[in-house]
């Protein structure tokens, strides 16, 4: 099939690679000219693991293609996927400029009977306002369908999500559309889930909704634990062996992050408002999760008593481990709690330090390597459990700090690692603190 992407983001670039991988042919166009220059010759505007080469393979065997041109693009796609963003507007909506953009690119050019999907995270009625969007951008009137068909691919394993996923949502009221978004999607043999179109936008939202609500659960859960001196670690563990409750996504930590929990929590508290239904329990799910991005603050303050002048060493940028992405990123808040607090942060992230300088720009000092970053620091904060920390050698770390004290924020560093490290004061989430003294 002949398939154009609207947007190169995240979603737009990796659902391209993926339909191309499968045998379709797919164009992405995008209005930033950089970025379709740069995939031209082969540069990702992210990073994952694995995504480089099958973006370099999928355009060298000419069925991946990218455009800024949409004349270009949308002639003869029989199937058009809008994945361009939705950020959050300031008043928690989301802010759907962007697709009416796309709207009207997508009126001027669409050939007749073109299927158009929203593949970008919308509030319950967007896919029929785009709908009349794109016919009132028609020249002439024209018989076009339209299916919203939301992604829940994660960074950071968004290529083996989409290849893999659990399922596949097709919100239709026609069934001629929605028969060819599953012929299109049927290589890949996921289970479907067909609903109406308003079904699909709410099941996203609900979705996103619902697990930051475990995560904020079993964050408070672990600062009962560490108040009555349990361990948060073997009671998710004990809890998520429930196959009611199952065992995802009860990781404790310093909350969550990212282009999607935070916004889409808030859009849909937006939508219930708007339709004067009280959601007040998301309200305690964003409160506990801003709670949770200071912990670490808290910590050291109680640790230090001040943290004027003391040099932090923040280990990790991104908002998750396997992306640059630093959209929303606990480290964002948590530096800034650091600078205002008079201490000095000294960073390394394996790979998001370029994209974390136009957020934080030279507030903090950058360094290239963990070995620099702790070199005589008074404490180590683990902000994102990179596979690198995990398997650090703690030894060499703490002897060249000027205080072997680490915050865990991600409860990334094992208890044996520990005991053979020497001398240590150590601080995770949601369990015993760890303080050993071989002097
Ligand atoms: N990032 C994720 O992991 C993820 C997962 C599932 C769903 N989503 C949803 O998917 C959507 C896209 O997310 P993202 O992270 O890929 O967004 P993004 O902001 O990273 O990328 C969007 C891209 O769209 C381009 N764009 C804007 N207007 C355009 C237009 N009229 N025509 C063509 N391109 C245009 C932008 O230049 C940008 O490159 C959002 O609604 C998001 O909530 C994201
Ligand atoms: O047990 C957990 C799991 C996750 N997180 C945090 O939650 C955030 C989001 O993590 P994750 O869901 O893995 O990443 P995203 O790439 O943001 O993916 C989410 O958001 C996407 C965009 O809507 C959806 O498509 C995905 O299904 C959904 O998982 C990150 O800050 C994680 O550190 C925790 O603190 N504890």
């Amino acid at each position: 099939m002949k398939i154009a992407i609207l947007g190169t983001g995240y979603v737009g670039l990796t659902t391209g690679i993926c339909l191309s991988e499968i045998g379709h042919y797919v164009t992405c166009i995008d209005i930033n000219e950089q970025k379709i220059k740069n995939l031209q010759v082969g540069i990702s505007p992210i990073y994952e693991p694995g995504l480089d080469e099958l973006l370099v393979k999928n355009a060298l065997e000419e069925r991946l293609f990218f455009t800024s041109s949409f004349s270009e693009g949308l002639e003869s796609a029989e199937i058009i996927i809008i994945a361009v963003g939705t950020p959050q507007r300031n008043d928690g909506a989301a802010d759907l400029s962007y697709l009416e953009g796309a709207a009207v690119h997508i009126g001027t050019h669409i050939q007749p009977n073109t299927v158009v999907v929203i593949k970008s995270t919308v509030p319950v009625g967007t896919n029929e306002y785009i709908k009349d969007l794109i016919q009132k951008n028609c020249p002439k009137e024209i018989s076009f369908e339209i299916v919203s068909n939301p992604e829940f691919l994660r960074q950071g394993s968004a290529i083996k999500d989409t290849m893999k996923a659990d399922r596949i949502v097709i919100g239709s009221e026609n069934e001629q559309a929605r028969e060819k978004i599953k012929e299109m999607y049927k290589p890949l043999n996921v289970p479907f889930i067909m609903t109406n179109i308003r079904s699909a936008e709410m099941i996203k939202y609900a979705s996103n909704a619902f697990l930051a609500s475990k995560i904020s659960y079993i964050n408070e859960i672990s600062n009962l634990c560490e108040a009555v001196g349990a361990n948060v670690e073997d009671v998710a563990k004990g809890m998520g062996k429930d196959f009611r409750i199952g065992e995802a996504f009860l990781h404790a930590g310093i909350g969550y992050g990212g282009s999607c929990f935070p916004k889409d929590v808030k859009a849909l508290l937006y939508t219930a408002k708007l339709n004067g239904v009280n959601f007040g329990f998301l309200n305690e799910v964003i409160a506990i999760n801003d709670h949770q991005h200071e912990l670490l603050v808290e910590k050291a303050l109680k640790r230090f008593g001040s943290l004027a002048g003391k040099k932090i060493a923040l280990l990790g940028l991104s908002f998750k481990p396997e992306t640059d992405d630093m959209r929303e990123a606990p480290s964002i808040k948590i530096s800034r709690a650091l600078l205002s607090l008079g201490a000095k942060v000294s960073a390394y992230d394996p790979v998001a330090i370029e994209n974390a300088k136009h957020i934080l720009g030279e507030t903090i000092e950058y360094s290239s390597s963990v070995k620099e970053a702790v070199n005589n620091a008074d404490a180590v904060f683990i902000v994102t459990e990179w596979n690198e920390f995990k398997e650090l050698d703690l030894k060499s770390v703490t002897e060249s700090m000027k205080n072997p004290i680490i915050f865990d924020g991600r409860n990334c560093i094992l208890d044996s690692k520990l005991r053979d490290c020497g001398t240590v004061e150590y601080y995770p989430i949601g369990k015993p603190s760890i303080l050993i003294n071989v002097m």
